[in-house]
C-alpha cells in the first residue's frame, strides 16, 4: 500500500539546510496499522506530507495505493485520505451538510452525497449531531467528523496525521476505538503518526519509530518493548553490602542480564522478566541473602527510545 525508497527532503533556512527527512525506507501492505513515532521535530509531518503529495521530495521514490508521488499526484490523492493536523471542517455549516458537500466534491450525486453523509454519521456515532454547526463541536466530536470526512470517497489508505493531540485521555480512548473499527469493519489501511507512547502501543499492531529524519526501528510494540529494552527488576536487600553478594547470585540466574547495584537495591534487566523473579527469590534465599522487596516492570516505547537513542521520548516530546 506504501512503498517509499530513500524519501528525503531538505529545508533552506537562511543559509541553512534543515535535513527534515533523511532517506526514508517504509512498507506498509495492505489492511496494516502503523503508528509513525517519534518526538516533535523528527521529520514525521515531513514524511506525511510527501506521501500524501503536499510535499515534493528533494530525493526518493514513493508509491502510495499503486500511485506514484511524483509522476501521478492527482492518482495518489483520489486514492488516499489525508487528515492533517488542524480541523478540516467549515465551522458554520452544520455537520450532515458538511459530510455531504465533501461528497459532492468527491463527484457523488446529491442523493448519494446524502446517503453517504448518513452512513458516516453513523460509523462516528455523531447522529445525534447531525444538525449541530461544526463550530459547538467539542474537541473529540471535532477530530471524528474530520476523520469522517476523510473517509467520504472509501479511501482504501488513510494517514491520520497526530489524531488525537489535545484530546483528553478518555477522548483520545473513544477515538482509537473509531480507528480500530475502521480497519476492523472496513479493511482500511491506517498510517498515523503521533507522540503518545501509549497511544502507539496501544493502537498500532506495528510501530516504526523515526528520530532525526531517520527510521531507527519498525516492528510490533511488543517485540521492540522484549528485543530492544527488556524487562527490569529491582530487588532491594538488607545493606549494600549484601546487595554485592545479590548481584553475583543474579548474574547467575538465566535470563537475567546487566546487574548493577545502587545502595541496598540489585537492578536487573531481564528477558521474561516473570519467569526470572521467582528463580532469582530463590537463588537467593539459597546463598543465604534474604530478599525484601521485589518490584518487576514492564518496559514501555520510551524504554525502546531511551536505549536506541540514549534520549527520553517524553523529554523530547
Ligand atoms: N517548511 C519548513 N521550513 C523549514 N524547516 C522545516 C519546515 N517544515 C519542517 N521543517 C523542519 O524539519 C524538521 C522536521 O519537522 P516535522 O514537522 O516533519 O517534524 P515532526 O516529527 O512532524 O514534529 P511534530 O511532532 O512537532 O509535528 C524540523 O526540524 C522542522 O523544524
Amino acid at each position: 500500500m506504501i512503498r517509499a525508497r530513500k524519501l528525503t527532503r531538505h529545508f533552506r533556512v537562511k543559509k541553512e539546510t534543515v535535513e527534515a527527512v533523511r532517506g526514508l525506507d517504509l512498507d506498509v501492505e495492505d489492511g496494516e496499522l502503523v503508528a509513525f513515532l517519534g518526538p516533535n521535530g523528527a521529520g514525521k509531518s515531513t514524511s506525511l506530507r510527501m506521501l500524501t503529495t503536499l510535499l515534493p521530495p528533494t530525493d526518493g521514490t514513493a508509491t502510495v495505493a499503486g500511485a506514484d508521488v511524483r509522476t501521478d499526484p492527482a492518482g495518489v490523492r483520489q486514492r488516499i485520505g489525508y487528515v492533517g493536523q488542524g480541523s478540516g471542517a467549515g465551522h458554520y455549516f452544520r455537520v450532515r451538510d458538511e459530510l455531504a458537500t465533501q461528497g459532492r466534491c468527491y463527484g457523488l450525486s446529491r442523493r448519494a452525497s446524502r446517503t453517504r453523509a448518513d452512513e458516516l454519521l453513523a460509523v462516528f456515532d455523531l447522529e445525534q449531531l447531525a444538525t449541530r454547526t461544526v463550530s459547538t463541536l467539542s474537541g473529540g466530536q471535532r477530530r471524528r467528523l474530520d476523520i469522517a470526512i476523510g473517509m467520504v470517497h472509501r479511501p482504501r489508505l488513510l494517514f491520520l496525521d497526530e489524531p488525537s493531540t489535545g484530546l483528553d485521555p478518555q477522548n483520545r480512548a473513544h477515538l482509537a476505538e473509531h480507528i480500530r473499527r475502521l480497519r476492523r469493519d472496513f479493511g482500511t489501511t491506517i498510517f498515523l503518526t503521533t507522540h503518545y507512547l501509549e497511544e502507539a502501543d496501544a493502537l498500532a499492531e506495528r510501530v516504526v519509530v523515526i528520530d532525526r529524519g531517520t527510521v531507527i526501528a519498525d516492528d510490533t510494540p511488543e517485540r521492540l518493548k522484549a528485543t530492544l529494552a527488556g524487562d527490569r527488576i529491582t530487588v532491594t536487600v538488607g545493606s549494600a553490602a549484601d546487595a554485592g553478594r545479590a548481584a553475583g547470585v543474579a548474574a547467575g540466574v538465566p535470563g537475567a542480564h546487566e546487574v548493577t547495584t545502587d545502595g541496598a537495591a540489585v537492578r536487573i534487566r531481564a528477558t521474561g522478566g516473570d519467569t526470572v523473579v521467582p528463580e532469582l527469590v530463590l537463588a537467593l534465599a539459597a546463598a543465604g541473602v534474604r530478599t525484601r522487596a521485589v518490584d518487576l516492570r514492564r518496559p514501555t516505547l520510551d524504554d525502546v527510545f531511551l536505549t536506541l537513542t540514549g534520549r527520553s521520548l517524553r523529554e523530547g516530546a
